[in-house]
């Protein structure tokens, strides 16, 4: 069996919210369980228990804060995040970026939680700072590929490369994934292919009419 990760954010897109993010869940766990593939949802906070409840594939947050349970308003602590049934955590996506500091303090919250974590990055540089803090993964994700439509798996493999070099140079015991366009089962393979152990997407599978179909042409070739 494969041991490469699709990781679907759902982001805070209205086709990826209640129903939806029900039906990219089951359309997830099918595929999954035809291919033997992990697939994981990161869906919003509201979206959490609902969906650990009904299914058994991974389910992530979108972020979380580095405080401890007290007197914070506006938080979503590590704890809170695990009662939901949730079991990792996206941390600095490109589209919720955090201080170093503020990264570290969810790193270190979320590990001490059990949650796995994933620390977004935008290039090499900041892959190997990220690494640096010892999370699960590392998600390479160039910002400017972000939902274009266009792959990073196409566009910059170099980045992906350099990415993977430079955490592994850090800690060789952190996992990469990649993401930013990422819409075919080819651009798993090539990012696979360039030691990568998997990928992190949305748009492609959260913003179409069968979630399915594109979930199954994402692990067709692995
Ligand atoms: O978290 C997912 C990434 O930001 C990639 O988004 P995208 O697949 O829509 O390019």
């Amino acid at each position: 069996m494969s041991s490469q990760f699709i990781l679907v954010n759902l982001k805070a897109y209205k086709e990826g919210m209640g129903p939806r993010a029900h039906m990219i869940a089951r359309a997830a766990e099918e595929v999954s369980e035809e291919s033997g593939i992990q697939i994981g949802v990161a869906p919003s906070f509201f979206d959490l228990h609902p969906l650990s409840k009904h299914f058994e594939i991974p389910v992530f947050a979108q972020h979380l804060d580095g405080v401890v349970p007290g007197a914070f308003t506006g938080h979503v602590t590590a704890a809170a995040v695990r009662q939901t049934g949730a079991v990792g955590t996206l941390i600095n996506h490109s589209e919720r970026r955090l201080t170093l500091a503020e990264i570290e303090a969810s790193v270190r919250a979320a590990t001490e939680a059990g949650l796995v974590t994933v620390i977004c990055s935008n290039n090499d540089m900041t892959s190997a700072a990220a690494a640096a803090l010892s999370p699960t993964y590392v998600a390479i994700e160039p910002p400017e590929l972000i939902g274009s439509g266009v792959s990073v798996a196409k566009a910059d493999p170099g980045i992906i490369q350099r990415s993977v070099a430079a955490v592994h140079a850090v800690n060789p015991k952190v996992k990469v994934l990649t993401g930013a366009g990422i819409q075919s089962g080819e651009c798993v393979k090539i990012a696979r292919d360039l030691g990568t152990d998997g990928v992190l997407l949305a748009s492609s599978v959260v913003k179409v009419e069968d979630p399915a179909i594109v979930l199954r042409d994402l692990v067709s070739l692995l």
